[in-house]
């Protein structure tokens, strides 16, 4: 474990460098990923490092995580409450919509949720820019190749850290780290309505992908649903498609 850390906290200082900002900022939620990510940039930058905590509706143990991570890692830290501010525009929007019978309910919970997200990004490209920092992403291997992050939300970031780790390395990244227990052994939520869990939505483990993922063998049908995940969600990990004018 030391080993990779002190690699990935090399390569974090060289894309600091590289690029010429002066430091790193991550959302900082009670989660394993973002707890881990926080542990390495402070490692990284340890005068120019911030972890944002933004609540939106979000549980008290979500919180209590969240300011336990930065707490015990002592990074600067803000907490910026984003709730009035996403029903406000949530509000506003459907408003609009309704208004020209245009608002399709069947997807109101997942728009919430993905603004939720991308207002989250919004709010650290802001801070980034304010600080000169770069935003650095939380998704672990899993997540990636399934694609379960929103699109210019959690995934709208400069540079991924973690991104080949599987959920289970993050885990043995995160006790290396000493990261507190709670947060350690809580299930992955990406905590965008009441009671989410990853693995619910998802409808498979994290296990069955990180053994996907290590090439061993799975039932069938979890092979499947992985797949079809995996192709379904490959417009986010691509670059975008663009009308080319030559012939
Ligand atoms: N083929 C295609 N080519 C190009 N673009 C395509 C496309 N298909 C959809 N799109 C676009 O992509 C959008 C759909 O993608 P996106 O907006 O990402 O939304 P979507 O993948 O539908 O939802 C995001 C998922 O990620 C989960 N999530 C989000 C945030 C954090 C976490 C977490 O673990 O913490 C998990 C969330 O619970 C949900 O299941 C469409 O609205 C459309 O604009
Ligand atoms: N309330 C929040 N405050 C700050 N950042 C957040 C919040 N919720 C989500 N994020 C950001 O979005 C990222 C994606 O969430 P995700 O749930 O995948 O990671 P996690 O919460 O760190 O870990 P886990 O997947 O185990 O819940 C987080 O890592 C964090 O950077
Ligand atoms: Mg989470």
């Amino acid at each position: 474990m030391k080993k990779e850390v002190d690699e990935i906290v090399s390569w974090l200082q060289l894309q600091v460098e590289k690029t010429g900002v002066k430091g790193l900022a991550v959302g900082v939620s009670g989660g394993i990923d973002s707890a881990v990510v926080a542990a390495l940039i402070k490692k990284a930058c340890p005068d120019n490092s911030i972890g944002v905590i933004m609540p939106i509706h979000s549980s008290d143990t979500s919180v209590r995580d969240a300011k336990a991570v930065v707490d015990k890692l002592g990074i600067d830290y803000v907490t910026i409450d984003l709730a009035k501010v996403r029903d406000n525009m949530y509000n506003s929007i459907q408003s609009e919509l309704q208004a020209n019978q245009m608002y399709n309910t069947n997807n109101e919970k997942l728009a919430k949720a993905n603004l939720s997200a991308r207002l989250r990004m919004s709010t650290l490209y802001t801070i980034a820019t304010n600080h000169n920092y770069l935003v650095v992403g939380t998704d672990n291997a899993a997540e990636w190749y399934t694609g379960y992050f929103t699109k210019y939300g959690d995934g709208g970031v400069d540079i991924l850290p973690i991104v080949e780790f599987t959920k289970g390395e993050v885990k043995e990244l995160a006790v290396y780290l000493g990261i507190p227990n709670a947060v350690v052994n809580k299930q992955p939520s990406a905590d965008l309505w009441e009671g989410q869990s990853d693995e619910e939505e998802m409808g498979i483990r994290y296990a069955l992908i990180d053994a996907y993922l290590k090439g061993e063998d799975i039932p069938q049908a979890d092979r499947k649903k992985i797949e079809t995940m995996h192709k379904r969600t490959a417009h986010k990990r691509e670059s975008l498609p663009f009308f080319s004018r030559k012939k």
